[in-house]
């Protein structure tokens, strides 16, 4: 039944609170204040007064409740005062419930844990003032179309998501433009499950990895309990710290202090399903204050915002890495690792335009593991696979990294060797014949390898260097193999 207050001087209230210590606490500590005070243990009970008895002021206690069982009652009971004055005391770690109970009907709060000459003067102060009609639009909420530019800020800084770091920093930046917040920052969960600060901005040198000790596995950090950005995250709550020193941790309340914060609010980042958060928004406000439910809401459409930018940037860096993935799968060898025959024929082509535009030789080394046919006859298919391998490494490790060495067929192998002359040419191959006759290769009797060199040409084309390269090394081959040919021009 909707409610209506009037002023008397003899008030009447009613507190309600589960556990019957804070509800004796609660009257011991303002009970003076009203001509009849009235306790209820649950929503139930405490709806049973109000529909009997003219209530003031109805005091609702948060701590101890259960957000998940209590909400639908405490949300009734706020719904049949019918806006006459409610005070919620809320406690800091848990302000989630704040929007969801504003959202049934007007309320006023205060974040506990609250001092006890605070909690009478607030509840003092809130008998004062009334009941307050709640107009269409107060002058405050007014104040607050300044939302729509937040809001409007806070899409074109997650844009379509691009890259993770420089979004979060312009996320981090807009959140920065809303009135009385001195520093922003966005805490993202980690793939391996840990918690990272992503990025932060603000004013006044203040630096939360310094503050917090450390940048990443936040989810460890002994503040976790305490900060309002890591409880978010790591609690799925909004936590919103209006005094420093409610932390209970003097050091951090300290340094907050010292960089002229007076508020920290922590907003969970949802993600798409029931389980933990994405991350977490923390902003820090130069002095407390209150938030009303319009900007609760825009603060919780913020956090949706966000969520739906950290989505698209995964979902940018996991096609990325696919991309990455399908590249490598296209472009190199399955067994060795090294470019396949046809990307190395791409590089080739390319290799051989970039010599001509700047003038510089390019040598072609074609090489082939001796008698490998009777490596695999003799120790089997595997051992052979292990040779190759072997051998790929073995060149891999030797060739500059300018240099590219393709799997050019079965056993045969090319280094496509850019700035290189043929007697350079010569040199490298014949490192590399001595590299791989002194590798010993497990459960093999020795490999060597034959290969042939040729420098490029003017006007030759890829076909016709590689085709001079391969004569080179089947001469290497009549010649006795282990050795190195140079191919005539
Ligand atoms: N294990 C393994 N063997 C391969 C692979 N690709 C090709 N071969 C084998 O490589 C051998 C090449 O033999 P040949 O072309 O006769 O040449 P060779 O025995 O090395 O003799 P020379 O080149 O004349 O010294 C063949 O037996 C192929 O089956 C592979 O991916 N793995």
């Amino acid at each position: 039944m909707p409610q209506q207050a009037h002023q008397r001087d003899a008030p009447t209230g009613l507190f309600v609170n589960p556990a019957a210590g804070r509800r004796a606490e609660f009257e011991a500590l303002c009970g003076a204040q009203f001509g009849r005070l009235r306790l209820a243990d649950g929503a139930d009970a405490a709806l049973e007064v109000l529909a009997t008895e003219q209530t003031d002021l109805l005091v609702i206690d948060l701590d101890r409740f259960d957000p998940g069982l209590d909400h639908d009652g405490l949300a009734a009971l706020v719904a049949a005062r019918g806006g006459a004055p409610t005070l919620v005391l809320c406690p800091f770690e848990n302000a989630r419930w704040l929007a969801a109970l504003m959202a049934c009907g007007p309320v006023e709060y205060a974040i506990a844990p609250l001092p006890d000459e605070v909690l009478q003067e607030t509840v003092a102060a809130r008998l004062r003032a009334g009941c307050t009609p709640v107009p269409e639009l107060t002058p405050r909420e007014r104040e607050q179309q300044g939302l729509q530019d937040l809001r409007r800020q806070v899409r074109e800084a997650i844009g379509d998501g691009e890259e993770l770091g420089a979004m979060s920093e312009r996320l981090c930046r807009a959140l920065c433009g809303w009135p009385g917040v001195a520093h922003a920052a966005l805490f993202h969960l980690q793939p391996g499950g840990d918690l990272r600060l992503q990025a932060q901005y603000g004013e006044r040198g203040l630096n939360l990895a310094r503050l917090l000790g450390r940048g990443d596995r936040l989810l460890q950090s002994p503040l976790r309990h305490a900060f309002p950005g890591l409880l978010a995250a790591s609690a799925n709550t909004v936590a919103l710290l209006d005094a420093p020193e409610k932390s209970g941790e003097p050091l951090l309340a300290e340094a907050l202090r010292e960089h002229g914060i007076g508020m920290v609010l922590g907003l969970p980042i949802p993600s798409d399903g029931p389980g933990t958060p994405r991350g977490s928004l923390c902003l820090s406000f130069r002095a407390a204050r209150t938030f009303s439910r319009i900007e609760l809401d825009a603060l919780a459409e913020v956090a949706d915002l966000a969520a739906g930018g950290l989505r698209l940037a995964d979902l940018n860096r996991e096609s990325e890495e696919m991309l990455a993935q399908v590249t490598r799968l296209a472009t190199s060898d399955a067994l060795t690792s090294v470019a396949n025959r046809r990307h190395g024929e791409a590089l080739l082509e390319t290799e051989i335009k970039r010599a001509r535009r700047y003038r510089l030789p390019l040598a072609l080394i074609a090489f082939d593991i001796d008698r490998f046919k009777t490596v695999n006859d003799r120790y089997g298919h595997p051992v052979g696979d292990m040779v190759l391998r072997t051998v790929a490494e073995v060149a891999q490790k030797l060739v500059r990294a300018s240099d590219v060495l393709v799997r050019s067929g079965g056993e045969e192998f090319q280094v496509i060797a850019s700035h290189t002359s043929a007697i350079d040419g010569l040199k490298m191959a014949e490192k590399l014949r001595a590299a791989i006759e002194q590798t010993e290769m497990p459960g093999v009797d020795q490999v060597t390898i034959s290969l042939g060199v040729a420098q490029l040409g003017d006007q030759e084309s890829a076909d016709s260097l590689t085709v001079r390269a391969n004569a080179a090394l089947a001469r290497a081959k009549r010649a006795g193999r282990n050795c190195v040919e140079l191919a005539m021009l």
